[in-house]
């Protein structure tokens, strides 16, 4: 049974068509169909190893860089196919972009981690950097507390202050979509609900599709959600339907926590 080709999403930024993918002959994620909203937070949730991150790396094509994977089916990013050689790889992860499980701020300053992605593409007029670093670290909540130490390491900093940074980094190359993998895993309580609310204001300007294990997180973020177990996509749709009412008993018994 597949939910999610029951679900239509108006314009969608992202669609994903019969999508398999295989890690050398062993097929990770099975079938997938699944159009993602504009502009809206799409929460993937499911037990550890049904996929989630694994999917999530095919909408940028982070696992281009897994020897012997394989991807089957068609992802559309606006109307673009991923795959398809009129998308440069390099620009479909500008337009992509990715946080990670664990910050990973580069060994530079605070500046230079943000435009990071324009220094790569040659950008050097310095009021348009100086206007993306305020921009951006503005946008990730994170101004205030450094603008006095911009030219400061960015490794000095607390793990929230990084996983904020490294929003900044991913929003200041203005991307479409974010991809984020567990974003909060690694912070404290107090960082998570900052990063929490950071993502509640981007989701005006961006579409965040996020992993998380933490069912309470799912439900307060975001506005869709889809449920993957063992890597098919067992049901999708608003969040609010998804946490109170599933319409699958595996979705019911994994949200009420009888496993995963
Ligand atoms: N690089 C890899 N090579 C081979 N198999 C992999 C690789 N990465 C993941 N897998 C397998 O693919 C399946 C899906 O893994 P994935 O990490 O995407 O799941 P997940 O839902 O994100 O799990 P978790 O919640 O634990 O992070 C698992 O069976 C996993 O063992």
């Amino acid at each position: 049974m597949n939910n999610a080709t029951t679900l239509s999403i108006k314009d969608p930024i992202v669609e994903v068509k019969n999508l398999r993918f295989y890690y050398g002959a062993s097929e990770a994620l099975h079938n997938l169909n699944i159009d993602f909203p504009r502009r809206q937070v799409t929460a993937l949730i499911g037990p550890s190893g049904c996929g989630k991150s694994t999917f999530l790396r095919c909408l940028n094509r982070m696992n281009d860089l897994v020897d012997g994977s394989r991807v089957v089916g068609s992802i559309r990013l606006n109307g673009t196919d991923i795959h398809s050689s009129a998308m440069d790889v390099i620009e479909l992860r500008r337009r992509v972009g990715m946080v990670f499980q664990k910050s990973n701020p580069f060994p530079k300053s605070i500046y230079e981690n943000v435009i990071y992605g324009l220094r790569i593409a040659g950008v050097k007029d310095r009021a348009l950097l100086d206007e993306t670093v305020e921009k951006s670290l503005k946008g990730a909540a994170l101004w205030d507390e450094v603008k006095d130490r911009l030219h400061d390491s960015a490794l000095g900093f607390s793990g929230g202050q990084m996983q904020r940074l490294c929003i900044a980094r991913a929003i200041a190359v203005n991307p479409e979509v974010i991809l984020m993998d567990e974003p909060c895993s690694a912070l404290d309580p107090k960082s998570t609900a900052r990063v929490e609310e950071l993502i509640g204001e981007l989701r005006k300007d961006f579409t965040i599709i996020i992993v998380t294990h933490n069912m309470q997180q799912a439900a307060r973020v975001s506005d869709y959600t889809a449920f993957l177990y063992e890597g098919l996509l067992i049901e999708y749709g608003l969040t609010d339907k998804i946490f109170m009412k599933p319409k699958n008993k595996q979705t019911e018994d994994y949200i009420t926590g009888r496993f995963g």
